[in-house]
């Protein structure tokens, strides 16, 4: 369960104003429903986690434990949608030095195919040299440049490493049923695949195989993810009444706010391990709402890290921000600050503190002197960083997001936006069938 508290927004904008917002919040939710609005055939992901089967998760767990059994490291090669989800949960739950550990349990993760760093990939590939490696190849179009790059390279080092059989069996494809070079390859090389349904978006599609095979193979419970999600689904269900439902009274907050001149939103956590939480929630809100010259602009900050930088900005900068704190109730493991007889660094005032308690601190501390600066504060609280709240989390932000692009007025569902940079770059690489545009651009140099 996770819950959000709008108390602290409330010397910006007012109660009276959010609750407003229930009827266009409930035309929301019933176009979602019933598929009568904008981007109507990317809903997939609306009773997704409710419709997942017990025969599919045995399958992802059954190639997760091929990849478990035959690899020391998979690359998952997607980018976007294609590979934050699936981060964003491993590094959650991961231990943060897990790759520094000698005794690992699990294959190690990492990610290509995400960048185009020359630099980037040559390391990865030195890395490999000498280890069993498997690939994921995750791309819903099968097309995406930096995704099939990556994979060029590490299907062939795989192949010449492991040889052609046991190639086979650690690569694996995630991607649409028919179309697109990755499931012609899939299909032409004999590799296991999963399917990426038409209706669910990149954005949304954590919770299909693109997001539930890496996060398996990296030792994770995924019906417990899956759990959670399931849990939220009902929680913020279409016949919860808006005042009891979490992802209506978000979806009604950020709108006001925005409406009231707050044009970003900086989504803060007090713990690292949510750093790529975030980052998938950048591309959830980024691509779904900055569209026809409007949307909130999403941004994010690791606090206390981010403090001792942006913090000064966010306290006193231009006041056209607000805060999104997500708070993790309980932490995973215990320690505690130790007394220390000189006491030359005067931290005595804390031994036998939780290390926790003092990041709570700083946490109530910086939302206060936030507030105190002009910068609406909301707070979710998740139980735990573990599987189940995690799902929760994910599913919360994806039909708040829905609820809040239509209200905004856009499709959340569509990214036309993105094709701008990929149309200039074919120009410029001379990709066949790019020659009129080759020879404009050119022309503009
Ligand atoms: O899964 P694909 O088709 O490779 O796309 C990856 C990402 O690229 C985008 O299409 C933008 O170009 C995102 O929406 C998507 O998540």
């Amino acid at each position: 369960m996770i819950s959000l508290n709008i108390e602290k927004t409330l010397g910006f904008i007012s109660k009276e104003n959010v609750f407003a917002y229930e009827a266009q919040v409930k035309a929301a939710q019933e176009a979602l429903e019933n598929g009568t609005g904008k981007g109507n055939d990317f809903l997939g992901w609306l009773h997704l986690p409710s419709s997942i089967t017990k025969e599919h998760l045995a399958d992802l767990k059954a190639t997760a434990q091929t990849l478990r059994d035959n690899c020391e490291v998979v690359v998952v090669a997607g980018i976007g949608g294609s590979y934050l989800g699936a981060r964003a949960v491993i590094e959650a739950l991961s231990n943060s030095f897990t790759w520094l550990q000698d005794k690992k349990t699990a294959p190690v993760i990492l990610y290509a195919g995400h960048n185009i760093g020359e630099d980037y990939l040559y390391e990865l590939t030195e890395y490999l040299k000498d280890k069993k490696f498997g690939v994921i190849n995750i791309s819903k179009s099968g097309t995406t440049t930096e995704t099939a790059l990556a994979f060029r390279l590490l299907k062939k080092q795989c192949e010449d490493q492991r040889g052609k059989e046991m190639a086979k069996k650690v690569i694996v494809a995630i991607t649409d049923a028919k179309k697109g070079a990755a499931r012609v390859t899939a299909d032409n090389e004999g590799y296991k695949s999963f399917i990426i349904p038409d209706n669910v978006g990149g954005r949304f599609s954590v919770l299909t195989p693109v997001g539930l095979l890496p996060i398996a193979i990296a030792g994770f419970d995924i019906e417990k993810l899956v759990a959670g999600a399931v849990g939220m689904e009902k929680t913020c269900g279409k016949d919860v009444p808006f005042a009891e439902n979490p992802a209506a009274i978000y979806a009604a907050t950020r709108n006001e706010l925005y409406k009231n001149g707050k044009k970003i939103e900086i989504l803060v956590n007090y713990n690292p391990k949510l750093h790529y939480v975030s980052e998938w929630w950048k591309q959830l809100y980024g691509e779904s709402e900055g569209k026809e010259n409007k949307g909130i602009f999403p941004a994010a900050v690791d606090f206390s890290t981010d403090l001792h930088s942006m913090g000064q900005w966010i306290q006193e900068g231009e006041r056209t921000i607000y805060e999104t704190v997500i708070s993790v109730e309980k932490t995973q493991h215990s320690l505690q600050v130790p007394s220390d007889e000189a006491n030359l660094d005067g931290l005595n005032f804390l031994a036998g503190k939780h290390v926790d308690e003092v990041n709570k601190m700083a946490e109530l501390g910086t939302q206060l002197a936030h507030v105190d600066g002009g910068v609406p504060n909301m707070r979710i609280v998740i139980p735990a960083l573990n599987e189940e709240s995690i799902g929760g989390l994910l599913y919360f932000f994806e039909i708040a997001c829905g609820i809040s692009g239509y209200i905004l007025g856009v499709n959340p569902f569509n990214q036309p936006g993105v094709e701008a940079y990929k149309k200039n770059m074919f120009a410029l690489l001379n990709k066949p069938g790019y020659e009129e545009e080759s020879k404009a651009i050119q022309a503009r140099l």
